[in-house]
């Protein structure tokens, strides 16, 4: 309690104001002086994208955009781990009216992400497969602390990538080394993802990417808020739109893949491979 009291008097020294009080498996601030909030997953051990963490995310998307955000830092509170994409558990053995629920949140994050009106940055301070590097490739500028990896790598473990995952991709790197990428389901490293523009910095931490994140948005400053999003919005509008059209399709895909037998069998043996691995 005491420690909670002095980190909120440290905050409020320095301008940084705790949002989405309620929220749990992320922490929202907003700087006061630059109106810049900072969305931080926080689901231990490797933020996982579940039912909760989703709905956790959408709201605090909403809630940055009713608080008038300049801009929006994602990032994660683990070093190490930016997100494992989403969660394995989620789709193995299901049960179905979660398992909708589960996706139909996350086609709608994905939606509210790819289109807020204020600029948007991932500082990526860990490693980001699959969902992961969905959630920065959704944002407008990506930052990544050096040695870790990042890709959609869905084919890796058997499974496709959804077309509105691969259109996300193919809007920042194009369509040619999209094809390389998605069908060997390579995993770049922080290097090659800065050669291939998958991400735009390098940096050597978390505090770095910060104030790297800050500067990009603070680029915006002179630009007027509503010219910047309508931009934005037309620019990603026909990307956007491809999922906004097909969500019941898109949805009735992914169930019918996600609850076939072998399918169950693959996940079991990665969720086995994955849990052997933590224990060695
Ligand atoms: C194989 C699938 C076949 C069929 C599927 C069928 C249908 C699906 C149809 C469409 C879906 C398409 C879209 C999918 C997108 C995705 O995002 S799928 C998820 C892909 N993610 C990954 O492959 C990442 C796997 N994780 C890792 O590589 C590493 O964990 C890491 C992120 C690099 C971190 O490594 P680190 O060493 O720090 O941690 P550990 O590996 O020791 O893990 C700790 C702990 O966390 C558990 N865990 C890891 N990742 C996940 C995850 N994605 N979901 C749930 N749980 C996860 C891991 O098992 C350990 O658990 P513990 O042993 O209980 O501690």
């Amino acid at each position: 309690m005491a420690l909670l009291c002095f980190q909120s008097l440290r905050m409020l020294r320095s301008g940084i104001r705790c949002m989405s009080q309620n929220a749990q498996l992320v922490s929202l601030t907003v700087n006061d002086k630059t109106g810049v909030a900072t969305l931080s997953l926080q689901r231990p051990p490797v933020n996982s994208l579940n039912l909760e963490l989703l709905t956790e995310i959408s709201s605090a998307l909403t809630e940055a955009t009713d608080n008038n955000s300049r801009g929006l830092i994602l990032t994660s509170t683990n070093d190490g781990v930016f997100s494992a994409g989403l969660d394995i558990l989620e789709m193995y053995k299901p049960n179905l009216d979660r398992v909708k629920e589960f996706w139909t949140k996350l086609q709608e994050t994905w939606i509210k992400l790819y289109q807020t009106a204020y600029p948007t940055v991932a500082v990526i301070n860990g490693h980001s497969p699959a969902g992961g590097c969905l959630l920065a490739l959704s944002c407008e500028h990506r930052i990544m602390v050096k040695n870790f990896t990042i890709g959609l790598n869905e084919t890796r473990l058997g499974i496709v990538a959804p077309p509105w995952f691969i259109a996300s991709m193919v809007n920042v790197i194009g369509q040619r080394q999209s094809e390389r990428a998605l069908t060997l389901g390579h995993m770049f490293t922080t290097e090659e993802a800065k050669n291939v523009g998958l991400i735009d910095e390098i940096v050597q931490n978390k505090a770095e990417g910060t104030t790297q994140a800050e500067a990009f948005i603070q680029k915006f400053a002179k630009i007027p808020f509503q010219a910047r999003s309508l931009t934005k919005t037309w620019l990603r509008n026909k990307t956007v739109e491809s999922l906004v059209k097909n969500r019941e399709d898109d949805l009735n895909m992914f169930l019918q893949v996600v609850t076939q037998p072998n399918a169950q069998e693959s996940l079991g043996h990665y969720i086995q491979s994955l849990k052997n691995k933590a224990t060695k």
